[in-house]
């Protein structure tokens, strides 16, 4: 049986009497890359956050890389990456001080972030930038930076926040392109997305409506379960009922 890297059972977040995450349950498997879909509102970043470490839940159970959400977060933070669109990167550092500053926070030996960055910044094309301040980067560039940043201590997961937001296709399709080589070397992917082409490329995927998990299996099944042509139109399906309006 294929190793379970998340494990969450009934998981629970109120605020108030509102419901922001209501029972959710499902596992996650090392290696996989697993999509966390849902319209605004839908409960996404609340439980994200709940996974990560940074947030009590209300109810429910949680283990994250085998420690316990409520008891073991600080462990759970030292396991996992985490690379947001709202915030990854600092865009007054250079690319080179940042891959230096966010190295020695996940407490990577300082020998190996030398060793390492240079690695890197060639695999990335960023040789010649490493001195530029990342502000002055394509947002392309710096969602991929961000991402190789939040993968540079080998975390046994890594949470993926609307990565992609903004940038064209192609650049898209790059950027996926590392979270396959990623899960290949075994770093579990967790990411939440609004674009249903990236849910296509997800193992499998979960859809929150509401804070309810509705439906989660590969994209394949889904489709066909749904009698539906893309992901898009499952996703739609599900998610017109909901209560919950965007923010
Ligand atoms: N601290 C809080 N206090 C009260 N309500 C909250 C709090 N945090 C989130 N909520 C509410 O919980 C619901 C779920 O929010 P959440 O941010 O998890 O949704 P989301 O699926 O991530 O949406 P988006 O795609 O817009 O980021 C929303 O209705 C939000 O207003």
């Amino acid at each position: 049986m294929a190793e379970q890297v998340i494990v969450c059972k009934e998981l629970t977040k109120r605020f108030g009497d509102f419901y922001a995450v209501n029972k959710i349950s499902f596992e996650v498997n090392k290696g996989e890359i697993f999509g966390f879909l849902g319209a605004n509102g839908a409960g996404k970043t609340t439980a994200m956050r709940i996974l990560c470490g940074l947030s009590h839940p209300s109810s429910g159970e949680a283990q994250v890389a085998g420690y316990d959400v409520y008891q073991q977060a600080e462990s759970i933070k030292k396991n996992i990456g985490y690379m947001s669109q709202k915030f990854s990167l600092y865009e007054n550092l250079t690319v080179a001080e940042n891959i230096e500053f966010f190295g020695g926070v996940y407490r990577v030996p300082a020998a190996e972030i030398r060793e390492r960055s240079d690695a890197l910044l060639q695999k990335l094309g960023l040789t010649g930038e490493a001195k530029k301040l990342v502000g002055a980067l394509p947002l392309g560039w710096k969602q991929k930076l961000a991402f190789s940043v939040a993968i540079f201590h080998r975390p046994r997961i890594v949470f993926l926040d609307e990565p992609t937001g903004g940038v064209d296709p192609v650049t898209r399709r790059q950027f996926w392109d590392m979270i396959y080589e990623a899960a290949a070397s075994g770093i579990t992917v967790f990411v939440t997305t609004h674009y249903m082409d990236e849910a296509e490329y997800c193992d499998r995927v979960t859809i929150m409506v509401d804070g309810k998990v509705e439906a989660l299996d590969a994209p394949s099944r889904l489709k066909a379960q749904f009698n539906a042509n893309n992901m898009d139109d499952v996703f739609y399906q599900l998610a017109r009922g909901a209560k919950r309006s965007g923010d």
